[in-house]
């Protein structure tokens, strides 16, 4: 019996011993790593050896640490952001941490996210955003959501993954009229059929290193899916980088239209599922760049000629605009502005609930 005991107590201490020496080595490389020729992430700006001690030994309720929160950005040195929250309770365990990143990242001074509202979507003032239908090709708004009392994947398991998965196809069967769908498991799923789903825009790859390294694809398939309505206008991710995304998307610019159905479905499964959020900092994501409205709005509009020049980036950064390609990853190869048909994405990505952001007027077609 007193043995049994002992065994487990060993077993309880050993992930912890674990944690703590993957920390001492992550600290050495983010550490020793120069800023900025080695790295510039906004994780390596933000933890100063001062901030690591005061937080070097907390953990959240769910047993999430420091090392959990800065794994991928100590192993990829070229992230950008590096941080990602080993869970919802980690924007308060590691608040100084955080709060730095979030500030320097959405670029604010006070973190003072509203309460969120999606606005009178009976009375409001944007629709179709490209009448002539000319310039648009199609049009997507999706947010992301974490199931509350759920860890984040570096501190997730197969079991909570199947969890939310059947907790998420509950909620979605009761989806009405025009949302209602199916979910799909991608254990199981063809390769032939989730390359299409792919190749149309309506899925998510595990391709993304930084994803990777911070256990985003542990397991991978086992408790992914997606749901979607026949025509694929209402879709739901499960366990991609978010526990869901929901997103709403359609061809051509009718942005009023992908928006409320957006907001219709949200609100549906609002009924059914209960979301991590936070007063101050809206919906709580895996990475905090998402957090906020965790809402990204983009048309997929055809520009080869301006995509091809070489100021383009520059000419999108002016604007406030974030250009993702056709092949997402290669908008820094020469590949996407030498093709003449290489699709561009406008995405605008909004932090505190700025409206405003959408109003973006389009101009001539290029
Ligand atoms: N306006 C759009 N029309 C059609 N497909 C789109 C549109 N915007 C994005 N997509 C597609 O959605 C998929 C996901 O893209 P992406 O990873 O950029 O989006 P995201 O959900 O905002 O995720 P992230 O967290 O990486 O920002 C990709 O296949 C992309 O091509
Ligand atoms: N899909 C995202 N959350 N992208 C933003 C950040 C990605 C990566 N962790 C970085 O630090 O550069």
């Amino acid at each position: 019996m007193y043995k049994n005991y002992c065994n487990q107590l060993e077993q309880q201490k050993q992930p912890q011993q674990e944690k703590m020496s993957d920390l001492a080595e992550l600290w050495k490389k983010l550490s020793g790593a120069k800023y900025p020729d080695e790295c510039k992430s906004l994780l390596k700006q933000c933890l100063t050896q001062e901030l690591f001690d005061q937080l070097k030994d907390k953990k959240t309720s769910l047993n999430g640490t420091l090392a959990d929160c800065i794994r991928s950005g100590a192993k990829n040195l070229d992230s950008g952001v590096g941080l990602y929250a080993c869970d919802p309770e980690a924007y308060t365990t590691f608040k100084p941490l955080f709060d730095a990143v979030i500030k320097m990242y959405h670029k604010v001074d006070t973190i003072n996210h509203p309460k969120p509202d999606f606005g009178d979507i009976s009375k409001l003032d944007f629709g179709d955003i490209d009448p002539s239908g000319e310039m648009i090709v199609s049009t997507r708004v999706r947010v992301g959501r974490s199931h509350d009392g759920y860890s984040f994947p570096p501190c997730s398991n197969k079991e909570a993954r199947i969890d939310m998965l059947k907790k998420t196809e509950e909620a979605c069967a009761t989806l009405p009229g025009e949302l209602a769908g199916k979910m799909y498991r991608l254990e199981g799923m063809s390769k032939t059929d989730e390359q299409q789903l792919i190749d149309d825009h309506f899925l998510f790859k595990n391709d993304d290193r930084m994803l990777g390294d911070a256990g985003g694809y542990a397991d991978w398939p086992i408790g992914r899916g997606i749901f979607h309505n026949p025509k694929k206008t209402f879709l739901v991710w499960v366990n991609e980088e978010d526990h869901l995304r929901f997103i709403s998307m359609q061809m051509g610019g009718n942005l009023g239209e992908v928006y409320k159905r957006l907001v219709n479905g949200i609100q549906e499964l609002e009924k059914k599922l209960t979301f991590a959020k936070k007063d101050g900092y809206g919906y709580l994501t895996f990475c905090p760049t998402n957090l906020g409205t965790t809402c990204r709005a983009s048309v997929h509009i055809k520009i080869p000629k301006l995509s091809k020049l070489p100021e383009f980036k520059e000419f999108c950064e002016k604007l406030n605009l974030q250009p993702r390609g056709r092949f997402d990853n290669l908008i820094d190869d020469k590949y996407l502005y030498s093709n003449m048909e290489a699709y561009i994405f406008i995405d605008w990505s909004i932090f505190f609930c700025c409206h405003g952001y959408l109003n973006l007027t389009l101009k001539k077609k290029n």
